[in-house]
C-alpha cells in the first residue's frame, strides 16, 4: 500500500508515550514528525527507535542561527538519517545556504525545507514583530528566497498554496508542506491559518502535517481512517 500525505506530529511529552501512539499504525503508510518538546527530552535515540519500526521521520527542530551553528545542526540531524528536516526561512540566504550545504554529502540526502510564516500567527501577529505587508506577500518573499537558494521546499499554511502554485511550474519538485490542518468540526488550538485536509490537498499541497486532533483523539486510528476516506 503506498504512502498517505500524512505527517503525524509526534507531539508528545515522552518516547514511551510516542511510541505506544505509532505501534499501532503502519509506517507504510504514514511519516511522522519529531518536534521540539519530545527531542529535547529522548534525542537520538527516540529517532533511532522509530526508524527501527520503519518510519520515515521529519525532525522539526526549526532551526534559526547564525550560519555556522545551523550547518553543523543539519549535519548532526542529517548523520541521523532522518528523511526531513527544517530550517526557518527568516534565517536569511547565507543561513539557508549554509544549510543546505552542510546535508549535499550524506547518501540519502534528507529533504531540507524552510519554514515560512508560522501558522500560528495572523496578519496583526506579523505586523507587531515589524514585518510589512500581508501574510500572503511575506510568504511568497520568503518562498522566493528559499527557492533561490535551492532548498526542497517550504512549510505554510494551507492559505498561501494558491499563490505559491502560481508561481512554480507544473512539474517543478518544490515540497509544499502544510500544518494547519484541521478536519471539519475540530478545535484550532493555538493555529490561526487553519483548513481541512481535503482543502488543503486541492490546493496543492505535497504533505499535510497533523497533529492534536488525532493524537489526542479517543480513537486516533478511526480519525486518521475518516480523514483518508476525505481525502478520496
Ligand atoms: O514546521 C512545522 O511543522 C510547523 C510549522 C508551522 O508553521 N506550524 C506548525 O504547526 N508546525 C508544526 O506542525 C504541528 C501541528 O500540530 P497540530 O496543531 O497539533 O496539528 C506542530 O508539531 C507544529 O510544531
Amino acid at each position: 500500500m503506498s504512502k498517505t500525505p500524512l505527517i503525524i506530529a509526534l507531539d508528545f511529552p515522552t518516547a514511551q508515550k510516542a511510541l505506544a501512539f505509532v505501534q499501532p499504525l503502519d509506517a507504510q503508510r504514514y511519516r511522522v514528525k519529531v518536534g521540539l518538546e519530545l527531542f529535547t527530552r529522548e534525542g537520538p535515540a527516540l529517532i533511532e527507535a522509530l526508524h527501527r519500526l520503519g518510519f520515515d521521520v521529519f525532525l522539526d527542530l526549526k532551526f534559526h542561527d547564525i550560519p555556522n551553528t545551523v550547518a553543523r545542526a543539519c549535519a548532526s540531524a542529517a548523520e541521523l538519517g532522518v528523511w526531513m528536516l527544517n530550517v526557518h526561512a527568516l534565517g536569511g540566504r547565507d543561513m539557508l545556504l549554509a544549510a543546505r550545504e552542510a546535508i549535499e554529502a550524506y547518501q540519502p540526502r534528507p529533504l531540507l525545507i524552510a519554514v515560512s510564516i508560522l501558522t500560528s500567527l495572523e496578519q496583526s501577529d506579523l505586523y507587531a514583530t515589524g514585518l510589512h505587508g500581508t501574510l500572503e506577500e511575506n510568504v511568497l518573499r520568503l518562498a522566493r528566497l528559499v527557492k533561490a537558494n535551492q532548498l526542497d521546499g517550504l512549510v505554510c499554511s494551507p492559505h498561501e498554496l494558491t499563490a505559491i502554485k502560481r508561481t512554480m511550474d507544473k512539474d517543478d519538485p518544490f515540497v509544499l508542506v502544510t500544518p494547519g490542518i484541521r478536519p471539519v468540526g475540530s478545535e484550532s488550538h493555538d493555529q490561526k491559518r487553519i483548513m481541512t485536509p481535503k482543502e488543503a490537498l486541492d490546493l496543492g499541497a505535497t504533505y499535510l502535517v497533523l497533529g492534536r486532533p488525532v493524537t489526542q483523539a479517543d480513537a486516533p486510528q478511526a480519525v486518521l481512517a475518516a480523514i483518508e476516506a476525505s481525502l478520496q
